[in-house]
């Protein structure tokens, strides 16, 4: 893995104005981008959302995962602590890609849970490579993160690849009645930690 830094802007936002860093992985030729809010340096965690595409939910508002709630989740609550940083990876459909995971929905939509479906396609239930992370956090200065998600498999994984994630908040959204399956097996077949109460509260 050869993460590049390539280019950075200003990206104003609803929540504020962002810096966006643009990398390369310059062996898969796939580019990686961080949003990058306040003052980023020093030896204090981070508050951090490490995200996957989901072209799906973060952009056409699809309502079949939880993607883009927790992505504008994410970026309200760095804009409100005044300093963080979330790292927008580009694997699409826990990396099988876009074309894929349409063919894994059509499953869905016959029956199949999300890791049934990705299975009868002949793909493990969670693609994703994070090695691309420490080098991105490492360019931007950033020495330890508060991690927002709800899979403690990718603190484990950050973790192996030299991240180091001082803490697990918890960053449940968006869920209504297209998802709640969805979400019950994340919970049941992919280890992620999600309660009722905290649904409720959001
Ligand atoms: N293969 C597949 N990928 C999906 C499906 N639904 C969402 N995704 C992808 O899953 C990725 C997000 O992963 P999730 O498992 O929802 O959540 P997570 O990132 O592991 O955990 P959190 O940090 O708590 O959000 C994105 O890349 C989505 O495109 C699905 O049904 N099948
Ligand atoms: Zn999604």
């Amino acid at each position: 893995m050869t993460i590049e830094y390539v280019a950075d802007s200003k990206l104003p936002m609803p929540w504020g104005t962002f810096t966006m860093v643009g990398f390369e992985d310059t062996e898969t030729g796939k580019d990686h981008i961080a949003l990058v809010y306040g003052d980023v340096s020093g030896d204090e965690p981070v508050l951090a959302r490490i995200h996957s595409e989901c072209l799906t939910g973060d952009a056409l508002f699809s309502l079949r995962c939880d993607c883009g709630f927790q992505l504008q989740e994410a970026l309200k609550r760095i804009s409100e602590a005044g300093r963080g940083v979330l790292l927008y990876l580009r694997q699409e459909g826990r990396g099988i890609g876009l074309l894929n995971k349409i063919k894994a929905y059509h499953l869905q939509d016959q029956g199949a849970d999300t890791v049934e479906a990705n299975e009868q396609l002949g793909f493990a239930a969670d693609m994703r490579d994070y090695s691309m992370c420490d080098p991105m956090l490492a360019h931007l200065g950033i020495k330890s993160v508060n991690l927002m998600t709800n899979n403690p498999r990718k603190v484990a994984a950050l973790k192996t690849y030299g991240v180091n994630v001082a803490e697990r908040v918890p960053l449940q959204v968006g869920k209504n009645s297209h998802n709640e399956q969805y979400l019950a097996t994340k919970m049941g077949k992919l280890g992620h930690m999600m309660t009722e109460e905290h649904f409720n509260k959001d």
